[in-house]
């Protein structure tokens, strides 16, 4: 039974007790709270492919300062598309772009990563789609990670001719063994399912959604009988390492991010990817 829709992007909504408050499906994130066990399935709704620009991270963010302010018990992170969990950052961000805003892009995504990788609450990723670069970094920042069949999932940023983060490569590594991360991450790979599965980039393999969401809620209640404090403590000790480095270093990965992305090489290499993806999908 679901309670209430706690935030749908920046709008407090109030309790329905039916499954959507009015105009919730119009919101980039839609957050719903089971009433028997108190976890938030958290979905991601900007059509068509949750492409994350400066907009769709703000609502994640706040999303997560929500669930934080009330004592989450514990989220399922998935979206709302039959296809597509996240098509990672939206390259209208990095393309041609305008410096102020692609700073503060950069630097909410950074808090992204923050308050879901260093999460006090339980996170799942349910990826029912494709979950490239951005998209498949959210689905990092959780502790479990639950993938319907026949998806794609990696962080693919070499194929675009550029470099992911450290922050990114922190993540991936602490979900898989350091040598299939570097052969990951220095191929570009996009795993299928049943590949990442292999791997360890996912922990089970869903049917559905509805399997999927069945899956990421039987993990959860694995923490039922663990003191919440004990836990969430020992998830950031064993995270810290890489949150800190980050913290230590936020102005100097704003500063490389925007020069990395305009060097005219980059921007050339956005350019023809957008224009092949169009292509693709005006076929
Ligand atoms: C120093 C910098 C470090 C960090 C850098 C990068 C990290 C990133 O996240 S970069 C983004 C990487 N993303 C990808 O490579 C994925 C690209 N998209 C796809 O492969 C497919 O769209 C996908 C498999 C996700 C879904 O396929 P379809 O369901 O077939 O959809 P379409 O391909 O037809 O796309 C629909 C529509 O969306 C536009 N689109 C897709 N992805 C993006 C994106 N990441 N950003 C912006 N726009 C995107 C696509 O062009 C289509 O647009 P229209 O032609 O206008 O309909």
């Amino acid at each position: 039974m679901l309670r209430s829709v706690l935030r749908a992007s920046t709008t407090r909504l109030g309790v329905t007790g039916s499954r959507f408050c009015s105009s919730a499906a119009d919101k980039l994130v839609i957050t719903e709270v089971d009433d028997k066990t108190g976890y938030a399935t958290v979905t991601l709704n900007r059509p068509p492919v949750n492409s994350l620009n400066l907009e769709l991270l703000t609502a994640i963010s706040e999303t997560l300062d929500d669930l934080q302010n009330n004592k989450s018990r514990g989220m399922i992170l998935t979206s709302s598309s039959k296809s597509v969990f996240s098509a990672g950052l939206d390259i209208m961000e990095m393309y041609k772009p305008k410096v102020d805003r692609m700073k503060e892009f950069w630097s909410t995504l950074q808090d992204v990563w923050f308050k879901l990788y260093g999460s006090p609450f339980p996170t799942v990723a349910a990826i029912n789609g494709h979950s490239p670069a951005g998209g498949c970094l959210l689905s990092l920042c959780c502790e479990y990670r639950v993938m319907c069949q026949n998806y794609t999932i990696g962080l693919n940023e070499t194929r675009l001719g550029i470099v992911a983060p450290t922050w990114f490569m922190a993540s991936m590594r602490n979900a898989m063994s350091r040598r299939d991360a570097e052969m990951a991450l220095t191929l570009g790979t996009l795993f299928t399912t049943d590949e990442a599965l292999k791997v360890g980039l996912v922990d089970e393999v869903a049917t559905s959604k509805e399997d999927a969401i069945a899956k990421a809620t039987a993990f959860l209640d694995k923490f039922k009988k663990i003191s919440p404090q004990a836990r969430s403590m020992t998830k950031q000790a064993l995270r810290s390492k890489d949150i800190m480095e980050l913290e230590d270093n936020r102005t100097q990965d704003i500063d490389l991010f925007v020069y990395a992305v305009t060097q005219p090489k980059v921007q050339k290499g956005l350019e023809m990817y957008l224009e092949a993806l169009k292509a693709k999908s005006a076929k």
